[in-house]
């Protein structure tokens, strides 16, 4: 059986990246300069039919409990294929997984489709670029998300830029309609919105560096936050892991994408590390 379970990606430069083909999931991204950008659960579970709790799980065909489907879909817990990893010409890693439809899957979505995540790594980026096509004969439509755990020292030390002035759904409170005034958003207690209309980078700041996450193709963005109350009850999520985490999730929610036959749709979300010089 060709069954790959971990794929070690390395850059020419020396960027790493770790991923595992269930759920074809990113753990690991460690850029350049040296240390690790993505937060990974120490409590997480590794298992048939569970999602890794950290790094990048990928929400497809439906997020959240916007439907019909069990919570984000079935992607993250499903066995993908790998279909390439390597060096690319210019130096940068890159690996190709594919996800398609099987009996299990149509029994609950019964659509004919092809779903692809390029993950590719180089200096002090990394870009995820996810596609899905209609091989069926009927049209479909989903919601998805790169649900990217970010890692950082301190939260209260954290500040996310890109977001105001735009308007937010906010899941913690039920309230549709909401507008963000102020330019930096800083997390103080359990936070969970869907910002519409995105079109400028969002920038996770600390003091010792940057994040700057470019999305396209997708519309909206999740900023998720457990908080302390939260995080005691999700039994995967390490004691106090909301403290070392914010998940900024490049997503298409509010207007699900609608794929006829023989169409493609495609997403990328892109990270770049600025590390602060001294
Ligand atoms: O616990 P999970 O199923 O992995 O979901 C984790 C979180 O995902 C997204 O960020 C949603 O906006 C949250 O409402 C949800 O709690």
């Amino acid at each position: 059986m060709d069954k790959v379970s971990k794929v070690l990606l390395q850059a020419r430069d020396g960027a790493r990246a770790e991923l595992h083909t269930h759920g074809a999931h990113l753990c690991s991204w460690i850029p350049v300069s040296g240390s690790e950008q993505l937060f990974l659960s120490k409590s997480s579970e590794f298992g048939p039919g569970k999602a890794i709790r950290g790094g990048v799980p990928i929400v497809f065909p439906q997020f959240s409990n916007h439907g019909p489907l069990p919570k984000h879909g079935f992607a993250r817990n499903a066995e993908w294929r790998l279909v390439s990893s390597g060096v690319l010409e210019q130096g940068a890693a890159q690996a190709v997984f594919e996800l398609q439809e099987n009996i299990a899957r149509l029994l609950v979505w019964p659509h004919v489709f092809r779903a692809e995540l390029v993950v590719t790594i180089a200096e002090e980026t990394l870009q995820l670029d996810f596609s899905v096509v209609n091989n069926g004969d009927t049209a479909f439509s989903f919601t998805t998300a790169l649900h990217t755990y970010f890692k950082v020292d301190d939260i209260t030390q954290t500040l996310i830029h890109g977001l105001g002035g735009l308007d937010y759904r906010d899941t913690v409170g039920g309230s549709r309609d909401c507008q963000q005034e102020e330019p930096f958003l800083e997390i103080t207690a359990e936070t969970d919105r869907i910002y519409s209309d995105i079109t400028s980078d969002i920038v996770i700041i600390q003091p010792h560096q940057q994040v700057q996450i470019r999305q396209s193709g997708f519309n909206d963005a999740v900023v998720w936050n457990p908080g302390a109350e939260k995080n005691a009850q999700i039994s995967d999520l390490e004691p106090n892991g909301y403290q070392r985490m914010i998940c900024v999730e490049a997503a298409t929610i509010l207007h699900p994408i609608s794929l006829a036959p023989g169409q493609l749709w495609s997403g990328t979300q892109m990270m770049t590390v600025h590390p602060k010089s001294a």
